[in-house]
């Protein structure tokens, strides 16, 4: 499956390379890379792949989960195809509450003990992730745990979902796809190069200048 959707985000070209004019991530993070899972809702059988994977990693990793929260705004299209699929209820978490109408922060019906699992397009530090997580547990809801379609398996993530005492499970992550990339051609010699010293640490900006 990792490799499947590694090679389904490479042929819609949701994996833009821009190492000469990098990415500002919404961590702040520059980075020579960007993928793109939006585009996933554009290909109906790249969706088909993306969805029945989630629902799969729902059913084998959170089997008590009684409803999906998506993550604004990337994670919400993912988590309602899946949700279908599973027959669950959803709803969203906004990245601030409402200042007007019911100054609503999630959507949809939340109960008290409620199991939930949240589901993100992708984690790079996690930190979109937690604040999500951490906007449901207030609101009284039990976070079995995320599931994400991709991840960059930084160090960073790693800490900050133990920190948070979530587990966490991915379609894909960034080793499969430099793997399938390499097995592909997908990506040029030297933008390789880039990539290796940018991945050492992503927060060290001289990977740059190599
Ligand atoms: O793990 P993190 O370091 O938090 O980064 C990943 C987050 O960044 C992107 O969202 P973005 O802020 O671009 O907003 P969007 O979901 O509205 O596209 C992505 O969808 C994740 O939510
Ligand atoms: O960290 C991010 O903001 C980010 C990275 C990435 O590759 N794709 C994305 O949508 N967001």
């Amino acid at each position: 499956m990792k490799k499947i959707i590694a090679k389904d985000l490479l042929d819609i070209k949701a994996v833009f390379l821009r190492p000469n004019e990098p990415f500002t991530w919404a961590s702040g993070i520059k980075s020579p890379i960007y993928c793109d899972n939006r585009l996933t809702l554009s290909y109906p059988k790249v969706r088909k792949d993306v969805e029945q994977g989630l629902a799969q990693l729902v059913k084998d990793n959170f089997p008590e989960a009684e409803c999906l929260m998506g993550t604004a705004t990337a994670g919400i299209a993912h988590a309602a195809l899946a949700a279908d699929i599973l027959d669950l209820p959803m709803g969203y978490v906004r990245g601030g509450a409402k200042s007007h109408g019911r100054n609503n922060r999630i959507e949809g019906v939340v109960k008290e003990g409620m199991k939930v699992v949240v589901v993100e397009d992708l984690i790079s530090t996690g930190g979109s992730s937690l604040e999500c997580v951490e906007a449901l547990r207030e609101a009284g809801c039990e976070v079995l745990g995320l599931i994400a379609i991709f991840t960059y398996g930084l160090d960073k993530a790693t800490v900050n979902f133990e920190n948070a005492h979530c587990p966490f499970v991915t379609l894909s992550n960034y080793d499969t796809l430099i793997e399938v990339a390499k097995e592909h051609d997908y990506i040029k010699h030297e933008d390789m190069e880039k990539l290796k010293a940018w991945k050492v640490d992503p927060s060290d900006e001289s990977w740059m200048n190599k």
